[in-house]
């Protein structure tokens, strides 16, 4: 694993304010998300929160309206270090009617505008080897990707964005269609990653396995963020658990933005957050 050696004091992620429309329709309103150097970040919310926008906006696909993004201290629309980052999007099929080989789909996690028409070097192939055995895919590199389910594909997705060796992971759902079991082996692969100072932001329904990874948690409602501190699970006695709220109530775009972690991001008073557990029991 390459280490980071840049300055670690400056954040991996650091989004002020940001606000991202699609459609004609505001759905980020003015978010602030920081994620530290070697920190593991679960961004939570339910379905529509807006969890994929922002994650999306952070890497680029989505232009910011209102705000800023900075990634290694470098503003978006001038990073060029794309290397340093791998991002695995929501569930999508690793296929997408190409007829491409595990291996070639893992390997294009590697590439790079100058590596397009370059041979790639046994150091790289050595990479594919290396990340396709942490997903347990490495007995797959030969098959066509569209032979594999799509929790597998899903692993292949995984793996590609593993391959180069990135300082900043980003993951949108990555057990979404992942057995149990996979579910374990990724969570042991994420924890080596963390441990070597990796800095991970995932976006996720739930803690799962990979709770004893995260650091906080930062979640998000109606387009704004409700809660960043100490990592939180969803309470089964949350009403809005797995749903989006109906109206934005009480959350205003303008109020405050979060303070410091552990600050709900609302006003004072009954908020879902206070549905939320705690996990105390993180040492
Ligand atoms: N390309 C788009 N054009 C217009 N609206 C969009 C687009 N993508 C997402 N939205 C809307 O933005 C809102 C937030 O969607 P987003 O996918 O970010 O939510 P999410 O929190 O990731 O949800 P889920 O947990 O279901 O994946 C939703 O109301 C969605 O309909």
């Amino acid at each position: 694993m390459a280490r980071d050696t840049s300055d670690i004091t400056v954040p991996a992620v650091a989004a002020h304010q940001v606000t991202v429309a699609l459609g004609g329709r505001a759905i980020l309103h003015g978010v602030d998300l920081t994620v530290r150097r070697g920190e593991t970040v679960a961004l939570l919310g339910a379905n529509g929160s807006g969890k994929s926008t922002l994650v999306k906006t952070i890497v680029g696909l989505y232009p910011v309206d209102g705000g800023r993004i900075e990634l290694f201290g470098t503003p978006l629309p001038g990073f060029r270090s794309w290397q340093r980052v791998g991002y695995v999007p929501q569930r999508t099929t690793a296929a997408a009617g190409v007829p491409a080989t595990v291996g070639e789909v893992v390997a294009s996690g590697l590439l790079t505008p100058r590596t397009w028409i370059s041979r790639r070097g046994r150091a790289d192939r050595g990479a594919v080897r290396e990340a396709l055995a942490t997903v347990g895919m490495l007995d797959r590199i030969g098959d066509p990707v569209a032979a594999l389910s799509g929790g597998q594909q899903q692993r292949v997705l995984i793996a590609r964005a593993l391959a180069r060796r990135p300082d900043l992971l980003i993951m949108d759902e990555p057990m979404a269609g992942v057995d149990l079991v996979s579910q374990q082996t990724f969570a042991d692969t994420l924890g080596e990653l963390s441990k070597q100072g990796t800095t991970i932001l995932l976006v996720l329904h739930e803690l799962g396995p990979l709770a004893p990874l995260i650091d906080r948690t930062v979640v998000l409602r109606s387009g704004v963020v409700l809660y960043d501190g100490a990592p939180v699970e969803h309470g089964e006695d949350d009403p809005f658990h797995g749903h989006e709220r109906p109206e934005h109530d009480h959350v205003h775009p303008h109020d405050a933005p979060s303070e410091a972690p552990g600050t709900p991001a609302c006003p004072p008073g009954p908020t879902p957050v206070d549905t939320l557990k705690v996990k105390e029991a993180r040492a």
